[in-house]
């Protein structure tokens, strides 16, 4: 099947350097104006996710009034498009102005086809990163993913997973520190999967003790023990055409995670006390915070029940290395509170987002969901103070979020991490970050790196 090439415009008046772009680009589907009014008619006709412009068009091609002119009216057109500048040495400026207008980057002239293709390669990646978050966002409310905030690009991959691995009946592992919303994806998967009409049963191996575990999870006939009363089901049962979610499975103590295990192999349950084999059929999904790998190694978990329950894996990233998070996360809770508490109106203050953005959150999505409670509650004016968050460490400086410098400190880790990884071996160094030595050299001088 031919996959349908991405839609690459070029806005150019030079005809060689339109000639050497198409080439270099050829793996897009490259379009080419040399004129605002091409130019309007591509981005009406096939909405471009990435433009690269000159700035010196027709009629103005020693000045940039037109490229910018040409810059705004795409953007007014279409507004995710990621325009990328061609500028000369010597119009620095005007490339940095049309940062500020929204171009998405700019490149230098002439240009470097492999640094240029990586650039224009992340601008297809965000592009199309923004369109799934939109279209996430769109499905609010109907789809079982609403409930799981985030435009991090590790979360959304792992949204991605489990509305993969959602349809089939493979058991499905979750890691993840706690807090991290474990039971949110568990409970998405099961929305998602054939068997959404039926239970959704889970269990937290940590929270039960372990006497109590056993008859939990399998259930007991009448007079099983001193006290059964009566017949009583275990989850696993109850779970039965569901999806049994076993929380903190690192936790089950050994003899109950041999009872798990032929559980696993035959499918079938024996209450305490009874003797009959009762088939079964659930999807399994369980997580921990634990390593389980380890905790094998260490004979403190059976590998085999490890391999049984692992078939997926999915990590789930701490809060604190989700990009933007944070933040996002806050002002949803912050609504979610304020209509909760009839408290409408209430904003954040510059502090208190500061702190928010720069809290470490080790207790991931769960205390920040208790922190914005709190200070929903504690907020005396219509502003939520950083007193009133309640957190112990005090706002660091405000994060930047000016492209320019965030590009430049990305540019400078990325080159002082590369030199690091190949010790020094510039050729290698390059390799890495694909680009040319020269343009190595050019970095680290800029960014005064010493070799
Ligand atoms: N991405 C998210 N968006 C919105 N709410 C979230 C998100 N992740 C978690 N939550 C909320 O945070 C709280 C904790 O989530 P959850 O119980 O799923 O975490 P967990 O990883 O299972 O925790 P534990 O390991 O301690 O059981 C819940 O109230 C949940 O609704």
């Amino acid at each position: 099947m031919s996959q349908e090439k991405k839609k690459l415009l070029i806005v150019e008046d030079d005809l060689g350097l339109q000639k050497q772009l198409r080439w270099s680009f050829d793996a897009y589907e490259v379009l080419v104006a040399g004129d605002r009014e091409s130019a309007l008619a591509h981005v009406r006709r096939h909405e471009p996710a990435v433009v690269t412009m000159d700035l010196g068009l027709p009629p103005d091609p020693d000045g940039a009034t037109e490229g910018f002119a040409i810059l705004q009216q795409i953007l007014a057109l279409a507004p995710d498009t990621k325009i990328i500048v061609l500028s000369g040495n010597q119009d620095r400026d005007n490339a940095v102005k049309a940062i500020g207008l929204g171009a998405y980057d700019f490149h230098q002239k002439p240009f470097d086809p492999a640094l240029l293709g990586l650039v224009i390669e992340r601008a297809f990646y965000l592009h199309e990163l923004q369109r799934d978050n939109r279209r996430m966002s769109q499905m609010q409310g109907s789809s079982p993913m609403s409930g799981v905030i985030s435009r991090d690009p590790g979360m959304l991959k792992v949204c991605r997973s489990i509305e993969k691995v959602a349809p089939s009946s493979a058991s499905v592992m979750l890691l993840g520190d706690s807090g991290t919303g474990k039971e949110v994806l568990a409970r998405a998967l099961h929305q998602l999967s054939p068997r959404q009409d039926k239970r959704f049963m889970a269990i937290n191996c940590a929270a039960i003790p372990e006497n109590l575990l056993e008859s939990e999870l399998f259930g007991y006939e009448k007079g099983a023990f001193t006290g059964a009363v009566k017949q009583n089901l275990g989850k696993i049962e109850l779970a039965n055409e569901g999806t049994f979610f076993l929380d903190e499975v690192g936790d089950l103590p050994m003899s109950l995670q041999a009872k798990l295990l032929r559980f696993l192999q035959e499918r079938v349950v024996e209450r305490i006390g009874g003797h009959k084999e009762i088939p079964v059929d659930v999807r399994i999904v369980c997580a921990t915070h634990q390593n389980l790998k380890e905790l094998a190694s260490a004979g403190r978990f059976r590998e085999d029940l490890y391999y049984r329950l692992s078939e997926i894996v999915i990590n789930i990233p701490p809060l604190a290395e989700r990009i933007g998070d944070a933040a996002l996360l806050a002002h949803h809770f912050k609504n979610k509170f304020n209509a909760k508490e009839g408290r409408s109106g209430l904003t954040f203050s510059n502090e208190a987002m500061a702190l928010i953005e720069s809290h470490g959150w080790p207790g991931n999505v769960r205390e920040m969901e208790n922190c914005i409670k709190r200070a929903v509650i504690m907020a005396d004016g219509p502003q939520i103070s950083a007193e009133d968050l309640g957190l112990s460490s005090l706002p660091i400086e405000e994060e930047a979020i000016n492209l320019r410098q965030i590009r430049d400190d990305a540019e400078y880790k990325a080159v002082v991490k590369a030199l690091a990884r190949v010790d020094g071996n510039m050729l290698k160094a390059a390799e890495l970050l694909g680009i040319s030595r020269p343009t190595l050299y050019d970095l680290m001088s800029r960014h005064a790196i010493k070799q």
